[in-house]
């Protein structure tokens, strides 16, 4: 103890001699300093324990200065000995490179994962397909997560990092850095020791070929994610056959042939300088197979399609400007629902929602399609007539299509569809009894081998189904003759309807004529229910909106009895949100949505009545001994 007493003394003396000697050495220094300062220094140098912690202040800043140099200069120099490919989220090598790493075989290093379910078709393939009891599961990807990890590729060791970059700390609210900190998008780099930057381009390179393999024969669909401005989710999937959506007689064949000659006219469209994009509107109530056609159709042409939810939270004007003009190439673009979006940024606006895409942004966007030349523009909805004419108007719209309720061919061709025996669209053989389960995947076919007996047998056994199969199909359109003549466009009735119907009964064909009353008087009891709660709200919207407005008048009187007294009155938030809603002239109102919904119901139920009168003919004709007449079977509207 008494030694480490003396040793303090001692080194706290010297400390204190080397300053009076730093003092002393600069006496050129003391006749510069102001007397008080020279007389601060003494105090410190004479005083043991003040001299002592400036002399550690002084070690600790010079710790500080060494340790940051030595950290800078270390990744600097070990980065000298690699080479590194960076890569930012919402590019699409990045997509490839997350795949491609995702592919890989983890090694130990990597100890903190991503793992994200999927569903995509690729399981067929990958011999990752989990089933228990025949029922599915997704696949199950682990990714590396944030942070660095170690693979290897072809021997060689491949260091990956995920890092989102640091967030600037200039954000000034929480919530600003928040939205901030979810857009700042995530790098991805590969590095490898060498320098040899050729092997990570050819990483790139077998990324991007593998991808583009995996896609092949697919439909890639591409989507995004709240706050982000990039397509950042994408999905393949097996593409939906073209002749499985059924729409009015002659309309696909149109639609086809219009696109195809759309997208082989890029030199016309240059020669006369009008932008070289195509939009389609489709129409009509839900479940008519707006979307299933699109997604048909990209399958068709070989083209990917990006969804744009319009409604979805977080999106405003000009990410969806940065989305449509950053679409992958060769993709449909589609707008579902484009209605229901500015609907909601109405209601999302009321409870300060975060959804701000203007209409007015939803315009811009679309004329700024530039960056992809021959880009084709799908929108739906189910309310045309809310749709502000602006949007509609050629060069944004330039098709606008009805996909309407079922008309007598489309309904022929759902039950051909679904009862057909090899039906090319399902694959399915209906002609035998369908058990859901004897249906299985193509990779759970196995090719075996078969003795000249068991080929013999069973190509005899074939030729007997063949005869079946003709017999059999020659009954089913007998059926859809029958069906035609008692469903019909007058029925209102969606393909989604149908396909729901005819999917009950698939097992029995024969039983759907029987089953058939019984399914429109579920349809009818449905439509009225719907139609009752239709009403119930627009009561309800009515008296709210009048309850709002009698409010807005009593401020709106308050303030200007104020302003004659007056008193200085600011004007309020509201009244400008009026303003801005008024000069959004564009824009539809809440009470148009409800004339629409009363038109139809109003529509429904005026055919519902035609029904019953026809029914009430027919029976007057059956009571004076005329022919037989079905009810419903009045031709199409
Ligand atoms: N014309 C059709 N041909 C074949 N299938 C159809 C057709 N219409 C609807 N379907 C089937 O009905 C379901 C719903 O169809 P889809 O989503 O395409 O309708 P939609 O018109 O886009 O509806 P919404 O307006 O509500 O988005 C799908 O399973 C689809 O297979």
């Amino acid at each position: 103890m008494e030694w480490l007493v003396s040793k303090t003394g001692s080194f706290l003396n010297s400390t204190a001699a080397v300053f009076d000697h730093v003092i002393q050495v600069s006496t050129g220094l003391e006749a510069t300093l102001s007397p008080a300062a020279i007389r601060v220094v003494k105090t410190i140098m004479g005083n043991d324990v003040l001299s002592a912690g400036f002399f550690l202040m002084i070690l600790g800043s010079f710790y500080t200065f060494f340790r940051d140099l030595i950290v800078q200069y270390y990744y600097e120099v070990v980065s000298w000995f690699y080479v590194s490919v960076e890569v930012e989220e919402g590019d699409d090598c990045y997509r490839w490179l997350s795949d491609w790493v995702a592919e890989r075989p983890l090694t130990t290093s990597v100890r903190h994962l991503t793992v994200k379910a999927t569903w995509d078709d690729e399981r067929e393939e990958g011999g990752y397909y989990q089933s228990t009891r025949g029922d599915e599961r997704p696949r199950l990807v682990f990714i590396p997560g944030k942070g660095r990890h170690i693979l290897y590729h072809k021997g060689y060791k491949i260091n990956v990092s995920r890092e989102r970059p640091e967030q600037a700390a200039s954000a000034d609210s929480e919530q600003s850095r928040l939205l901030a900190s979810i857009q700042k998008k995530q790098c991805l780099t590969i590095s490898t020791f060498g320098w040899d930057i050729s092997r990570l381009k050819t990483i790139v390179l077998d990324a991007m070929e593998e991808s583009y393999k995996k896609k092949q024969g697919k439909t890639t669909i591409y989507t995004t994610q709240p706050y982000d401005s990039y397509w950042s989710n994408s999905s393949t999937r097996v593409p939906r056959a073209f002749h499985s959506v059924i729409l009015s007689d002659g309309l696909k064949a149109e639609l086809l042939e219009d696109i195809m000659t759309f997208r082989g006219s890029s030199q016309w469209y240059h020669d006369r300088g009008v932008p070289y994009r195509r939009g389609y509107l489709l129409h009509g109530p839900p479940g008519t197979g707006k979307t299933s056609f699109i997604i048909a159709l990209a399958g068709h042409l070989d083209m990917s399609v990006c969804i744009v939810n319009l409604g979805i939270s977080g999106l405003n004007d000009q990410q969806l400007d940065q989305l449509l003009n950053n679409a992958p190439r060769n993709s449909i673009l589609l707008m579902e629902d484009v209605d229901a979006a500015l609907v909601k940024r109405k209601a999302g606006k009321a409870q300060g929602g975060t959804n701000n895409v203007t209409l007015s942004g939803i315009l811009n966007a679309l004329d700024g399609i530039t960056a992809q030349e021959g880009s084709v523009v799908f929108m739906t909805t189910n309310h045309i007539r809310k749709l502000a004419p602006a949007l509609i108007r050629p060069g944004r719209c330039d098709r606008k299509l009805l996909f309407d309720y079922a008309d007598e061919h489309q309904i022929r061709g759902m039950f051909l569809k679904f009862f057909l025996s090899r039906s090319a669209e399902t694959g399915l053989a209906v002609n035998e009894p369908v058990d859901p389960r004897s249906y299985t995947r193509k990779t759970d076919n196995k090719t075996t081998s078969t003795s000249p007996s068991e080929a013999a047998a069973q190509k005899e056994a074939l030729l007997k189904t063949q005869g079946r199969k003709e017999e059999f199909d020659a009954m089913i359109h007998r059926l859809a003759d029958e069906i035609t003549t008692k469903l019909s466009y007058k029925d209102t009735i969606t393909t989604a309807q149908l396909q729901g119907f005819f999917m009950l009964h698939r097992d029995n064909p024969d039983t759907i004529l029987d089953k058939i009353p019984e399914f429109l008087e579920e349809l009818r009891r449905e439509r009225e229910a719907l139609s009752k709660k239709k009403s119930q709200r627009k009561e309800r919207m009515a008296k709210k909106k009048s309850k709002e407005e009698a409010k807005e008048k009593k401020a709106k009187e308050d303030k200007e009895r104020r302003r004659a007294a007056g008193e200085e009155v600011e004007s309020s938030a509201d009244e400008e949100e009026e303003e801005d809603d008024e000069n959004d002239s564009d824009s539809f109102s809440d009470s148009d949505y409800y004339d629409e919904v009363t038109s139809i119901s109003q529509t429904l139920k005026g055919l519902d009545k035609d029904m019953k009168e026809e029914k009430k003919e027919v029976k007057e004709e059956k009571a004076n001994g005329f022919a037989h007449a079905e009810p419903g079977a009045a031709p199409a509207v």
